[in-house]
């Protein structure tokens, strides 16, 4: 263990050898709680897996320069180490290991969702698993699932080693709270006895009792919440690597449709199930340890009627309570969809500010905004409303009902027992005062130690009761979450089209997805892979049908036909976004191809080796990436590949040439600038921007989908040509005839419903007659033109005669 390899530290050393030679019981005790103090520390940071450079030691400026930058080492297994800057002098480094596709692919059958016969076929996948939400036998499979294959998969793992380490701290409290119930108890009969000498010894000790007592309540409470932040982190990092899984999963794109407010179970549910899950874990323990080693004792002093009378107020206790306990699973399950809803509008205001602004909507957002939180409100007032009946019976119950029985139960000894002792000792007559004041203290002692330990047990019942109603909240979060990673385990990938060295499409209907993730096992067939594929009955009329087409390389296409006819809808069959239906349907694309590339034809540079990506797609709306200018030009890719290439900042400058963005970096204030993107580049900047990607990158074939409308015509011209002089082959949507002189063929989607299209060559026969046509129409207005000048002239001439 990491833990015992670091050298021992010299006080622990001393304090060891002192424990070796400590003469009594309670020196030795001493000694050891001292030891674990010291130790704490070391414990305390071992399960750590952020590893700072040594105290003192501050980064160079290239250090944080690069820090800043978010570079990563990459390790030989395949897993990286991010460097985070931080308090401006230091670089902490964080190993990242992704989670491994078979691991995934291994808990997947831990995840299946859990359809309810009630839900309709027609019903999503998320909604068609909504489960109960109650101490059920699915609980204990979702919880045990997410535990055992995500927070703390395995015994060795550094979870386990705070978990045993919060469990001996609970113990120890337990143990510590027994000692001061029987100090307490000593103190007031050496006070009753006026033992002086004995009173004083007791206060001492009560003192030093008090040392390792507070501290072990503040680990306790340190312990959860690194329990908590870790569980959090394991389910972080694994829902990141399911989420944010690349093609052809692709899962933060399929999942929109499945899951509505993807962001608030990713933060705060994650969040609320390890706080509720750490919590629980002390908040049960403690009092079911403590019920049981008070019990123990208790029943000692108390005899066997009085612990049957201990056993039966426990039994009525739970019985009333269980009545009184609300669905707290339900109403938190409620409670975290009402409040996804109203964050995620909050944040489309903030991202959508300028539209609403342009519109002065304020007023109107307002109002979703209100409604919104007052949905929530409304929710949470009336669960504060239901909590009121039932903390009224759980506080009469624990805090009363049982202090009543606990007078009774102590009673017992003192009144029949002990009692019946004293008079029998007294009738004998030869009793002195002495002795006499000696049972008067035991008794007070009895009775002060009996009652602390019922007050304990008072305390350890109401927490019992307060962990019952949080295990009920946490069984609704972990309905939620298991939502989550159901949902994402589900979802049906892409199948993976064939590689080769054109992009070629064959019978293949286009269809809106809408219906297409159904993973019903009675409205989708199984594939030979074993992953669910839908059924075709399902799907609506297609938008583009069988539609086949082969694209080589520097045949640029381009896409046309009217509003909504689905040109991007044949985009996403192409990037691979949308399957493919249709008895025949196939797909084929280029994969990436290693290069070897010199900057720019005029460039100076030396050129470097290169994978150019097959397909890449530059979309409608122009997407700004978190980060600095750079990182803009080089997306997807970041700051660590862009050093990797041996691609330089001159080279990006003449890339933002060419898209005439050359100026940017200057009116910016540098490559490493960061700001809102979005909001700083104007409309037809992040156009420019984005085929500045496509430069960066040089696929084989860019797929752009009206991506320069907002540019100017020559400039967009010059661009088409600088991307085909780059060897990229174009694929055009657009509704510009304009640009139909970059492409050489045409696919044309007529859009009236049929799903038919035409693919032509450009300047070929038909595009000939389709002019041949327009020269026709127009020749035949022409003729028409006087006539229109002669009857202007009759219309002036009759105005004239007016006039006069
Ligand atoms: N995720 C979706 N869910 C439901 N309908 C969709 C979805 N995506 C597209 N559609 C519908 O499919 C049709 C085609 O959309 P598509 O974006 O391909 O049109 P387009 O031809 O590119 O139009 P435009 O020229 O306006 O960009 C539209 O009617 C649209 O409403």
């Amino acid at each position: 263990m990491a833990v015992l390899s670091k050298p021992v530290h010299p006080n622990v050393q001393l304090l060891l050898e002192n424990y070796a030679s400590a003469g009594s019981p309670r020196t030795r005790l001493l000694v050891l709680l001292a030891t674990l103090l010291i130790l704490r520390g070391r414990i305390v940071s071992g399960p750590i897996d952020v590893t700072k450079v040594p105290r003192g030691k501050r980064a160079s400026p290239e250090e944080l320069a690069d820090a800043l930058q978010q570079v990563y080492i990459q390790e030989k297994d395949g897993s990286k180490t991010l460097l985070v800057p931080y308090r401006d002098q230091y670089v902490t480094k964080v190993p990242i290991s992704p989670i491994s596709p078979s691991k995934l692919a291994s808990d997947a059958p831990y995840f299946p969702i859990i359809s309810s016969p009630s839900i309709s076929s027609s019903q999503s996948l998320a909604k068609s698993k909504s489960t109960p939400t109650g101490l059920n036998t699915t609980f204990l499979h979702q919880l045990r699932s997410i535990i055992f294959r995500i927070a703390i998969p395995s015994w060795r793992s550094k979870e386990t080693l705070l978990v045993v380490m919060h469990s001996f701290f609970l113990v120890l409290r337990t143990v510590l709270s027994i000692g001061v119930a029987r100090l307490d108890g000593r103190i007031v009969r050496d006070l009753v006895s006026a033992d002086g000498k004995g009173f004083l010894r007791g206060l001492g000790l009560w003192f030093l009792l008090a040392i390792p007592s507070t501290y072990t309540n503040s680990m306790i409470r340190h312990l959860q919440s690194k329990i908590s932040l870790r569980i959090r982190t394991r389910l972080t990092r694994y829902i990141h690597d399911l989420y944010l899984s690349s093609a052809p999963h692709l899962r933060y794109y399929h999942i929109g449709s499945e899951l509505e407010g993807v962001d608030q179970y990713i933060t705060a549910d994650v969040e609320a199930w390890a706080d509720a899950l750490a919590g629980l874990y002390g908040n049960l323990l403690k009092p079911t340890l403590d019920t049981l080693l008070f019990t123990s004792q208790l029943s000692r002093s108390l005899g066997l009627r009085g612990t049957i009378l201990l056993f039966a107020n426990y039994y009525v206790t739970a019985k009333i309570l269980r009545a009184v306990t609300p669905a707290f699973g339900r109403l938190a399950v409620v409670e975290a969809r009402l409040e996804g809803e109203y964050r995620a509008g909050v944040g489309r205001v903030g991202r959508e500010g300028e539209e609403v602004a342009f519109y002065d909507g304020g007023a109107r957002e307002k109002d979703i905004l209100t409604r919104a939180y007052l949905r929530l409100i409304k929710h949470v007032n009336s669960i504060y409303k239901i909590r009121i009946a039932y903390e009224w019976t759980e506080d009469y119950v624990i805090k009363y009902l049982w202090s009543a029985a606990g007078y009774g139960l102590i009673a017992v000894p003192l009144l029949i027992t002990r009692t019946k002792k004293a008079i029998g000792v007294q009738a004998g007559g030869d009793e002195t005062g002495g002795r006499v004041d000696n049972v008067v203290a035991h008794r007070t002692e009895t009775y002060i130690s009996n009652r602390r330990l019922l007050l304990s047990l008072a305390d350890a019942g109401g927490r019992l009761m307060y962990a019952y109603k949080d295990l009920l909240e946490l069984a609704g979060l972990t309905t939620r979450l298991y939502t989550l990673l159901s949902t994402l385990h589900n979802l049906p990938s892409m199948p993976v089209s064939a590689e080769g060295d054109v992009i070629q499409l064959k019978n293949v209907d286009v269809v809106i997805p809408g219906s297409a993730l159904i993973a019903d096992s009675n409205d989708t067939l199984t594939g030979t892979d074993g992953e669910p594929h839908v059924s075709e009955a399902k799907l609506s009329a297609p938008l583009v049908r069988d539609l086949s087409l082969i694209l080589r390389e520097g045949e640029h296409l381009m896409i046309t036909g009217s509003n909504g006819v689905g040109k991007t809808a044949v985009a996403r069959v192409l990037a691979g976004l949308w399957d493919a239906h249709g008895p025949l349907a196939s797909v084929s694309r280029p994969g990436p191809i290693a290069d070897d590339i010199s900057p720019s034809p005029s460039s100076t540079h030396a050129s470097y080796a290169w994978t150019r990506p097959g397909v890449f797609v530059v979309p409608q709306r122009a997407y700004m990436v978190t980060g600095s200018l750079l990182d803009q030009v080089i997306y997807p890719h970041g700051y660590a590949q862009f050093k990797a290439s041996g691609r330089s900042l001159e080279e990006l400058r003449e890339i933002l040439e060419a898209v005439f963005l050359g100026y940017l970096p200057e009116r910016e204030g540098g490559w490493g600038t960061r700001k809102e993107w979005r909001d700083v580049l104007s409309g037809g900047e992040k156009q420019r921007m984005a085929l500045a990607r496509v430069f960066y990158h040089r696929p084989r074939f860019a797929i752009l989908d009206e991506c320069t409308s907002a540019v100017s015509s020559d400039v967009e011209g010059q661009m088409y040509e600088r991307a085909k002089a780059m060897g990229i082959t174009l694929i055009t949507i657009s509704l510009r005839p304009s640009l139909m002189k970059y492409h050489k063929q045409l696919l044309t989607l007529t859009g009236d419903g049929s799903g038919r299209w035409t693919l032509s060559r450009v300047g070929g026969a038909e595009e000939r007659m389709e002019m041949d046509r327009e020269i026709v129409e127009l020749e035949a207005r022409l003729e028409e033109v006087g006539k229109w000048e002669s009857r202007v002239e009759e219309l002036e001439g009759l105005l004239r005669v007016r006039d006069v």
